[in-house]
Protein backbone atom coordinates (compact mmCIF):
# COMPACT_ATOMS: atom_id res chain seq x y z
CA UNK A 1 0.00 0.00 0.00
CA UNK A 2 1.41 3.50 -0.92
CA UNK A 3 2.13 6.02 1.51
CA UNK A 4 2.61 9.66 1.85
CA UNK A 5 4.24 12.07 4.06
CA UNK A 6 1.93 14.91 5.11
CA UNK A 7 2.02 17.64 7.65
CA UNK A 8 -0.37 16.62 10.63
CA UNK A 9 -2.05 15.69 13.43
CA UNK A 10 -4.79 15.07 10.83
CA UNK A 11 -7.42 17.80 9.24
CA UNK A 12 -4.39 20.35 8.36
CA UNK A 13 -4.73 21.89 4.96
CA UNK A 14 -1.82 19.40 4.16
CA UNK A 15 -4.47 16.52 5.04
CA UNK A 16 -6.92 17.97 3.40
CA UNK A 17 -4.92 18.09 0.09
CA UNK A 18 -3.95 14.19 0.30
CA UNK A 19 -7.41 14.00 0.05
CA UNK A 20 -7.65 16.18 -3.11
CA UNK A 21 -4.85 14.57 -4.58
CA UNK A 22 -6.61 11.05 -3.76
CA UNK A 23 -9.72 11.96 -5.29
CA UNK A 24 -8.21 13.62 -8.50
CA UNK A 25 -5.64 10.78 -9.24
CA UNK A 26 -8.81 7.89 -8.01
CA UNK A 27 -5.75 6.88 -5.55
CA UNK A 28 -6.00 5.31 -2.10
CA UNK A 29 -2.39 6.50 -0.95
CA UNK A 30 -2.76 6.42 2.97
CA UNK A 31 -0.84 9.53 5.01
CA UNK A 32 1.42 9.18 7.60
CA UNK A 33 1.82 12.46 9.81
CA UNK A 34 4.74 14.29 10.50
CA UNK A 35 5.26 17.32 12.96
CA UNK A 36 6.98 19.83 10.97
CA UNK A 37 7.30 20.44 6.98
CA UNK A 38 11.28 19.49 7.64
CA UNK A 39 10.13 15.96 8.92
CA UNK A 40 7.43 15.40 6.13
CA UNK A 41 10.13 15.74 3.75
CA UNK A 42 12.23 13.32 5.31
CA UNK A 43 9.50 10.85 5.83
CA UNK A 44 8.59 11.48 1.96
CA UNK A 45 12.03 10.18 1.09
CA UNK A 46 11.43 6.85 2.67
CA UNK A 47 7.95 7.03 2.19
CA UNK A 48 8.15 7.75 -1.57
CA UNK A 49 5.67 10.50 -1.86
CA UNK A 50 5.04 14.01 0.41
CA UNK A 51 2.87 17.03 -0.11
CA UNK A 52 4.67 20.25 0.48
CA UNK A 53 2.50 23.46 0.98
CA UNK A 54 4.90 26.00 -1.11
CA UNK A 55 3.34 29.25 -2.16
CA UNK A 56 -0.08 31.74 -1.05
CA UNK A 57 -1.53 34.13 -2.45
CA UNK A 58 -0.65 36.38 0.84
CA UNK A 59 2.90 35.57 0.97
CA UNK A 60 3.84 34.37 -2.29
CA UNK A 61 6.00 31.62 -1.90
CA UNK A 62 7.22 30.36 1.52
CA UNK A 63 10.70 30.44 1.20
CA UNK A 64 12.06 28.29 4.33
CA UNK A 65 10.17 25.40 2.36
CA UNK A 66 11.84 26.40 -1.09
CA UNK A 67 15.04 25.91 0.47
CA UNK A 68 13.33 22.46 2.15
CA UNK A 69 12.69 21.15 -1.02
CA UNK A 70 15.70 22.23 -2.72
CA UNK A 71 17.63 19.91 -0.35
CA UNK A 72 15.36 17.41 -0.18
CA UNK A 73 16.24 14.78 -3.06
CA UNK A 74 12.31 14.59 -3.86
CA UNK A 75 11.06 15.96 -7.01
CA UNK A 76 7.57 17.15 -8.16
CA UNK A 77 4.23 14.91 -9.28
CA UNK A 78 2.19 17.23 -9.41
CA UNK A 79 0.66 20.54 -8.01
CA UNK A 80 -3.02 21.46 -6.33
CA UNK A 81 -4.44 24.83 -5.30
CA UNK A 82 -6.55 24.42 -2.58
CA UNK A 83 -8.49 27.76 -1.07
CA UNK A 84 -7.67 28.75 2.50
CA UNK A 85 -10.04 30.16 5.60
CA UNK A 86 -8.39 31.14 9.25
CA UNK A 87 -11.20 32.10 11.89
CA UNK A 88 -10.06 32.85 15.42
CA UNK A 89 -11.12 30.92 18.31
CA UNK A 90 -10.45 32.45 21.77
CA UNK A 91 -11.44 32.03 25.56
CA UNK A 92 -12.67 34.89 27.37
CA UNK A 93 -9.71 35.70 29.26
CA UNK A 94 -7.42 34.86 26.50
CA UNK A 95 -3.95 36.46 26.61
CA UNK A 96 -1.85 34.02 24.32
CA UNK A 97 -2.85 33.56 20.39
CA UNK A 98 -1.10 30.10 18.95
CA UNK A 99 -0.78 30.89 15.12
CA UNK A 100 1.08 28.52 12.75
CA UNK A 101 4.30 30.37 11.41
CA UNK A 102 2.80 30.60 7.59
CA UNK A 103 -0.64 31.11 8.68
CA UNK A 104 0.76 34.25 10.50
CA UNK A 105 2.01 35.90 7.43
CA UNK A 106 -1.70 35.57 6.10
CA UNK A 107 -3.34 37.49 9.25
CA UNK A 108 -1.41 40.35 9.92
CA UNK A 109 -3.83 42.73 9.85
CA UNK A 110 -5.86 41.45 12.20
CA UNK A 111 -2.68 40.42 14.46
CA UNK A 112 -2.16 43.99 14.45
CA UNK A 113 -5.01 44.89 16.43
CA UNK A 114 -4.16 42.77 19.11
CA UNK A 115 -1.16 43.04 20.31
CA UNK A 116 -1.89 43.01 23.83
CA UNK A 117 -2.15 39.25 23.26
CA UNK A 118 1.72 37.06 23.15
CA UNK A 119 1.94 35.00 20.06
CA UNK A 120 3.15 31.33 19.78
CA UNK A 121 4.17 30.20 16.55
CA UNK A 122 3.06 26.26 15.49
CA UNK A 123 4.07 23.97 13.22
CA UNK A 124 0.75 23.15 12.29
CA UNK A 125 -2.93 24.92 12.34
CA UNK A 126 -4.06 21.64 13.89
CA UNK A 127 -1.43 21.99 16.78
CA UNK A 128 -2.70 25.71 16.92
CA UNK A 129 -5.85 24.66 17.54
CA UNK A 130 -4.96 21.71 20.11
CA UNK A 131 -2.56 24.19 22.24
CA UNK A 132 -5.92 27.00 22.38
CA UNK A 133 -8.34 24.05 23.55
CA UNK A 134 -5.25 23.19 26.20
CA UNK A 135 -4.77 26.67 27.64
CA UNK A 136 -7.21 28.35 29.93
CA UNK A 137 -6.19 31.86 28.30
CA UNK A 138 -5.32 30.47 25.12
CA UNK A 139 -6.59 31.78 21.40
CA UNK A 140 -6.22 30.96 18.19
CA UNK A 141 -6.20 31.28 14.15
CA UNK A 142 -7.52 28.33 13.01
CA UNK A 143 -8.39 26.80 9.88
CA UNK A 144 -12.69 27.46 9.37
CA UNK A 145 -13.52 23.55 8.97
CA UNK A 146 -12.00 23.47 12.57
CA UNK A 147 -14.12 25.67 14.56
CA UNK A 148 -17.45 24.14 16.53
CA UNK A 149 -20.61 25.70 17.59
CA UNK A 150 -19.29 25.67 21.12
CA UNK A 151 -16.26 27.79 20.20
CA UNK A 152 -15.70 31.81 21.12
CA UNK A 153 -14.89 33.00 17.69
CA UNK A 154 -14.53 35.67 14.90
CA UNK A 155 -14.74 34.55 11.07
CA UNK A 156 -12.47 35.25 8.19
CA UNK A 157 -9.33 36.92 9.97
CA UNK A 158 -7.27 36.73 6.87
CA UNK A 159 -5.86 40.01 5.48
CA UNK A 160 -7.63 38.45 1.86
CA UNK A 161 -10.63 36.35 1.59
CA UNK A 162 -9.83 35.59 -1.82
CA UNK A 163 -7.05 33.24 -0.30
CA UNK A 164 -5.51 30.12 -1.74
CA UNK A 165 -2.38 28.09 -1.28
CA UNK A 166 -0.63 26.11 -3.74
CA UNK A 167 0.82 22.65 -2.91
CA UNK A 168 3.24 20.56 -4.47
CA UNK A 169 2.91 16.52 -4.58
CA UNK A 170 6.76 15.12 -3.96
CA UNK A 171 7.79 11.87 -5.42
CA UNK A 172 10.97 9.74 -4.21
CA UNK A 173 11.91 8.67 -7.91
CA UNK A 174 13.71 11.11 -10.62
CA UNK A 175 11.49 14.18 -12.03
CA UNK A 176 9.52 12.76 -15.36
CA UNK A 177 6.34 14.20 -16.29
CA UNK A 178 3.56 12.07 -15.67
CA UNK A 179 0.21 13.07 -17.38
CA UNK A 180 -2.74 13.19 -15.15
CA UNK A 181 -4.59 15.17 -17.55
CA UNK A 182 -4.85 14.76 -21.26
CA UNK A 183 -3.63 17.53 -23.04
CA UNK A 184 -3.43 20.04 -20.17
CA UNK A 185 -0.01 21.92 -20.33
CA UNK A 186 2.97 21.33 -17.53
CA UNK A 187 4.69 23.01 -15.23
CA UNK A 188 8.65 23.36 -14.84
CA UNK A 189 10.27 24.52 -11.75
CA UNK A 190 14.14 24.23 -11.65
CA UNK A 191 17.11 26.06 -9.92
CA UNK A 192 19.68 27.25 -11.66
CA UNK A 193 23.45 27.84 -10.24
CA UNK A 194 25.39 30.04 -11.60
CA UNK A 195 29.46 28.81 -11.79
CA UNK A 196 30.54 32.10 -11.61
CA UNK A 197 29.48 35.69 -10.55
CA UNK A 198 29.74 38.06 -13.56
CA UNK A 199 27.79 41.35 -15.00
CA UNK A 200 25.04 40.13 -17.56
CA UNK A 201 24.40 36.57 -16.00
CA UNK A 202 20.86 37.39 -15.42
CA UNK A 203 20.27 38.91 -18.73
CA UNK A 204 21.75 35.58 -20.21
CA UNK A 205 19.22 33.29 -18.08
CA UNK A 206 16.36 35.43 -19.24
CA UNK A 207 17.34 35.85 -22.69
CA UNK A 208 17.31 31.97 -22.84
CA UNK A 209 13.33 31.82 -22.45
CA UNK A 210 12.89 34.76 -24.41
CA UNK A 211 14.66 33.39 -27.63
CA UNK A 212 12.86 30.10 -26.82
CA UNK A 213 9.85 31.66 -26.55
CA UNK A 214 8.58 30.67 -23.04
CA UNK A 215 6.67 32.75 -20.86
CA UNK A 216 8.24 32.45 -17.30
CA UNK A 217 5.71 32.31 -14.35
CA UNK A 218 8.63 33.53 -12.05
CA UNK A 219 12.41 34.14 -10.94
CA UNK A 220 13.43 33.94 -7.20
CA UNK A 221 16.91 34.29 -6.04
CA UNK A 222 17.56 32.30 -2.50
CA UNK A 223 21.39 32.23 -0.98
CA UNK A 224 23.18 29.26 -1.79
CA UNK A 225 23.61 29.33 2.24
CA UNK A 226 27.34 28.29 0.75
CA UNK A 227 29.13 31.79 0.73
CA UNK A 228 27.52 35.29 1.68
CA UNK A 229 26.46 37.21 -1.82
CA UNK A 230 26.19 33.68 -3.50
CA UNK A 231 22.60 33.15 -4.67
CA UNK A 232 20.46 30.17 -6.90
CA UNK A 233 17.83 31.19 -9.32
CA UNK A 234 14.62 29.43 -8.66
CA UNK A 235 12.25 29.54 -12.23
CA UNK A 236 9.04 28.62 -13.09
CA UNK A 237 7.19 28.43 -16.06
CA UNK A 238 4.52 26.77 -18.39
CA UNK A 239 4.54 24.46 -21.60
CA UNK A 240 2.66 23.49 -24.00
CA UNK A 241 2.77 19.48 -24.00
CA UNK A 242 4.11 19.69 -27.54
CA UNK A 243 6.90 21.91 -26.95
CA UNK A 244 9.38 19.21 -25.06
CA UNK A 245 11.91 20.18 -27.85
CA UNK A 246 12.11 23.98 -26.67
CA UNK A 247 12.34 22.57 -22.80
CA UNK A 248 15.11 20.39 -24.02
CA UNK A 249 16.64 23.04 -25.68
CA UNK A 250 16.52 25.69 -23.22
CA UNK A 251 17.86 23.35 -20.44
CA UNK A 252 20.95 22.37 -22.48
CA UNK A 253 21.79 26.04 -23.59
CA UNK A 254 21.39 27.07 -19.71
CA UNK A 255 23.84 24.22 -18.42
CA UNK A 256 26.64 25.54 -20.41
CA UNK A 257 26.81 28.49 -18.11
CA UNK A 258 24.93 27.41 -15.19
CA UNK A 259 24.23 23.82 -12.60
CA UNK A 260 20.85 23.16 -13.42
CA UNK A 261 18.71 21.38 -11.24
CA UNK A 262 15.36 20.24 -12.27
CA UNK A 263 12.70 19.88 -9.34
CA UNK A 264 10.17 18.49 -11.23
CA UNK A 265 8.00 18.85 -14.95
CA UNK A 266 3.86 18.12 -13.87
CA UNK A 267 0.55 19.15 -14.14
CA UNK A 268 -1.59 20.94 -12.49
CA UNK A 269 -4.76 19.22 -10.95
O1 LIG B 1 -0.96 23.88 9.11
C1 LIG B 1 -1.58 23.48 8.11
O2 LIG B 1 -2.82 23.28 8.11
C2 LIG B 1 -0.84 23.24 6.87
O3 LIG B 1 -1.18 22.37 6.11
C3 LIG B 1 0.35 24.12 6.56
C4 LIG B 1 0.03 25.39 5.78
C5 LIG B 1 1.38 26.00 5.19
O4 LIG B 1 2.44 25.81 5.81
O5 LIG B 1 1.28 26.72 4.19
C6 LIG B 1 -0.89 25.11 4.68
C7 LIG B 1 -1.79 26.02 4.23
C8 LIG B 1 -1.94 27.36 4.85
O6 LIG B 1 -1.26 28.27 3.99
C9 LIG B 1 -1.28 27.45 6.18
C10 LIG B 1 -0.49 26.45 6.66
Amino acid sequence: MKKIAVLGPKNTYSDLCHLAFNQLTHQNISPIYYQNVKDVLLGGKSLGYAILPIENTLEGYVQPHMDLLFSSGLSIDAEIKLPIEFDYVYKKDAKHIYVQYVTKNQCILFLDKNTDKKIILTDSNVESYDAYLSDPEGAAIVPKHLVKESDLSIPNVSDELDNYTRFLMLKGTPHELKIYKGNEPYKVSLVVTPKEDRPGLLYGILEAFKEANINLISIMSRPTKKKMGTYHFFLEFMVNLDKNHVVNEVLSYLKSSFEIKVLGIYQIL
